[in-house]
């Protein structure tokens, strides 16, 4: 199944409950506009991505292109500020309904004029889906721009919210930026539990299978579980990982991996850190002193600093930004847990605040569930407008 099939299905619970809260708010004031001739269904195409935003298809990494829309589809979308041109009713009457010259009655579309009120509801909801509050004031008030006092379907909000969040989106969008810098080290930092053992494991198989060599640092030397984990996902991805007994200095250990990976012509080194933010000053230090030593060795290492946030935190994962940027110079985020959560409009309000690069997202625990962030993906899967 390509990436966007499965971002479309794990995304459930979010746009689900966006789903169903757009109609309610529709339902809720709107009138039934039986006579327009108009297929009632949720299944329309994602929309195109705004024209002066939209990258080329060339600058997209290989993954994204082959799971987006071809230029084809995207073609036949319809403008996120036009409504959808009505589509004649395919006969449903069955057999003997067709045979009587009856075909069954086209389901009506409910519209509601976009009010005040309803664009109370509407920030209401996003806000409820984590979008945060400055961020949901800001996307309705966008919505609302040349389509206050217009009766709107269901799936023309949907169309216009989704062309709203990949809008926001688009700047972050940022794959994980390769140097030719041998070998480029990529820190990775993030509260326990957040997914960073998972993703760099994830991302070794990744670029391994991409044909690079790369090596792995277990920093977490005080919690012997995460070691273990790491290990056995460097089998998995038949990448090495270096480790250094529990307890023992994490940045005596990142020397050592930089060494390793420097005297292999290693591409890529990616080193695992501690999560404990009981105690800030001490991380800060141990995260400092990281970096300090492998700068003996590369001045401008690390090339990367990647937070990992897990999206079910919700609006957490914004304060956990706010923290890490205190402690560590962080380049941009990897989102874990997408999949199964309700709380995915959480990465719109980090878009909107922060600007900071996006550079994959995680929806499941194999090794090929993590991919680059794809804005018009995601916003089409959060919506629930996506389709096969
Ligand atoms: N469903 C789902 N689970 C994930 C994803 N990424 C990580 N996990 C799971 O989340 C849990 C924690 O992930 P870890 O990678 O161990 O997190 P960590 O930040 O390294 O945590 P510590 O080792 O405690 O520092 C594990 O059970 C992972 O399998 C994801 O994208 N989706």
């Amino acid at each position: 199944m390509s990436f966007f099939g499965k971002l479309k299905n794990r995304l459930m619970k979010s746009s689900s409950k966006l789903d169903e809260g757009l109609d309610a708010i529709v339902q809720d004031g709107g009138e039934d506009a039986a006579s327009e001739v108009e297929a009632a269904t949720n299944q329309s195409p994602p929309p195109s991505p705004p024209a002066s935003q939209a990258p080329p298809a060339s600058d997209r990494p290989p993954e994204l292109a082959k799971s987006a829309a071809s230029p084809q589809e995207l073609s036949h979308a319809p403008h996120p500020a036009e409504p959808p041109k009505a589509e004649p009713a395919k006969p449903q009457g069955g057999l003997l309904g067709r045979l009587l010259g009856r075909q069954a009655e086209s389901a009506p579309v409910a519209r509601r004029v976009l009010d005040d009120d309803m664009l109370e509801q509407l920030e209401e909801l996003l806000i409820a889906s984590d979008m945060g509050v400055d961020t949901a004031l800001r996307v309705t008030a966008n919505i609302a721009e040349g389509r206050f006092g217009k009766r709107l379907s269901v799936i023309e909000i949907k169309q216009a919210l989704a062309a709203e969040i990949a809008r926001v989106m688009d700047p972050v969008a940022r794959p994980l930026p390769l140097y030719s810098k041998k070998p480029q080290v990529v820190l990775v930092v993030g509260v326990n539990g957040s997914g960073k053992t998972t993703t760099i494991g994830k991302l070794a198989s990744q670029f391994k299978a991409a044909g690079k060599k790369v090596v792995i640092a277990a920093g977490d030397t005080f919690r012997a579980a995460a070691v273990e984990q790491l290990q056995v996902w460097g089998e998995r991805a038949g990448v090495p990982v270096l480790t250094a007994p529990e307890g023992s200095d994490p940045a005596s250990l990142a020397f050592d991996a930089m060494t390793k990976a420097q005297a292999e012509g290693a591409d890529l080194l990616l080193i695992d850190t501690a999560g404990r933010l009981q105690n800030r000053a001490d991380l800060m230090e141990e995260l400092s002193k990281i970096v300090r030593v492998i700068r003996k060795k590369d001045p401008d290492a690390p090339h990367n600093t990647l937070l990992v946030l897990d999206a079910t935190t919700g609006q957490n994962a914004l304060s956990q930004v706010e923290t890490f940027r205190k402690l560590a110079d962080v380049t941009g985020l990897v989102m874990t847990k997408l999949d199964g959560t309700a709380r995915g409009g959480v990465l719109v309000a980090l878009a909107d605040k922060f600007g900071l690069p996006i550079h994959a997202i995680g929806v499941g625990e194999q090794i090929d569930d993590l991919a680059p962030f794809d804005p018009e993906e995601f916003a089409a899967a959060l919506t629930g407008l996506a389709v096969e």
